[in-house]
């Protein structure tokens, strides 16, 4: 265990609520910030969902789950998170939407050693530090979704992150969460997604030329090479709107024509088609997917 104890997630949607629910379940208070009352309904109930799901597995008792509901708040008012000893931005991956929360953050945040963390898939760690005056307790803590389910962490210090803020970001990560720790360098996309976003585009690109359909380009991941899902259900699960924004952050840092978001994608985005959380993306969901 660590000297962490109260945390705030700043985004509660599909990464920030899942990082909100491991909090709470490892026993710390948690603060879910976002931007206003049907926001904060939207990740109350996820969260609340998600636990109930967990109980009727039997992966929590009941009264483990609600305890971790009485562990959570939630807050349209950033300020709430003056007194946090860490705080994990899940916030849209979008560079400008990003260093302003880290900028009003680096103002309420009160604890002089507090962590200000960020879930950011693909945005250069240093650029989210130098909208603070604190770079030196600027981290990237990078989860995978789901969050409950998938053990890795990504842990990205900057060139100005101190060594105290990595390891006692590794101890959380580690120690409170029970989660597994990679180190990775700053630089777009870390380790995983640079391995990762070339492969889901290129699955795109094959769909748009013509290669085959997507039943069968995920069926072919998933019986040939044994992945849980292929690649274009998986885009639907990440959201398209988050994978176009990885691919551009990582284009604009490589210039690598791998990263570049296929038409296609640009055009379901613009479409609304965003995945699974809008009802229709590769696959249909329906309504209330
Ligand atoms: C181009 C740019 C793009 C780059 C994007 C990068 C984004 C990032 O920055 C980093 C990322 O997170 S990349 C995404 C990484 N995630 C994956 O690869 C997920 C792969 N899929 C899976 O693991 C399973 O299909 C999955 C777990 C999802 C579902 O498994 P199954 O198909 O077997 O379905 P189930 O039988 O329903 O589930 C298996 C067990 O998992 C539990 N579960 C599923 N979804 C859950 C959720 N949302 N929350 C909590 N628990 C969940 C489910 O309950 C079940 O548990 P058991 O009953 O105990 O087996
Ligand atoms: N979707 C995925 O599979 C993964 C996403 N990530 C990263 O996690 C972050 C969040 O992604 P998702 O949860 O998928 O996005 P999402 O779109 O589901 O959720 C983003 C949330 O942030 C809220 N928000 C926007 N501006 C805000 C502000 N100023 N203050 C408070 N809340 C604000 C929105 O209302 C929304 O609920 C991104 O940086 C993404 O790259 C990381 C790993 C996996």
């Amino acid at each position: 265990m660590t000297d962490i104890e109260k945390v705030a997630v700043v985004g509660g949607g599909l990464m920030g609520a899942g990082i909100a629910e491991v909090c709470a379940r490892a026993g710390l208070d948690v603060l879910v910030a976002e931007v206003g009352t049907d926001a904060l309904d939207r990740a109350r109930a996820r969260i609340s969902g998600s636990l109930e799901r967990a109980v009727a597995k039997a992966k929590l008792t009941a009264e483990e789950g609600a305890d971790a509901e009485t562990r959570l708040s939630y807050t349209a008012d950033i300020g709430d998170c003056a007194d946090r000893d860490l705080v994990i931005e899940a916030v849209a991956e979008d560079e400008a939407v990003k260093t302003d929360v880290f900028a009003r953050l680096d103002k309420v945040v009160a604890r002089p050693d507090a962590i200000l963390a960020s879930n950011t898939s693909s945005i250069p760690i240093m650029k989210l530090a130098m909208a603070t005056g604190r770079a030196g307790q600027v981290v990237g803590i990078h989860f995978f979704n789901p969050v409950p389910v998938l053990p890795l962490v990504e842990l990205v210090p900057s060139l100005l992150t101190s060594n105290e803020t990595t390891e006692r970001a590794a101890d959380f990560a580690t120690g409170t969460l029970g989660k597994t720790v990679v180190h990775a360098r700053d630089r777009a996309g870390f380790v995983v997604n640079a391995l990762l976003v070339p492969y889901l585009l290129s699955a795109i690109r094959m769909l748009e030329s013509g290669f085959a359909a997507a039943e069968d380009i995920d069926a072919g991941m998933v019986h040939g090479c044994a992945h849980p899902m292929g690649p274009l259900r998986l885009a639907d699960l990440i959201g398209l709107d988050t994978t176009r924004a990885i691919a551009d952050s990582m284009y604009a840092e490589f210039k690598e024509p791998l990263y570049a978001p296929p038409p296609l994608l640009l055009r379901m985005v613009d479409a609304g088609l965003y995945g699974k959380k809008s009802g229709r993306g590769f696959y249909d969901y329906g309504k209330d997917a």
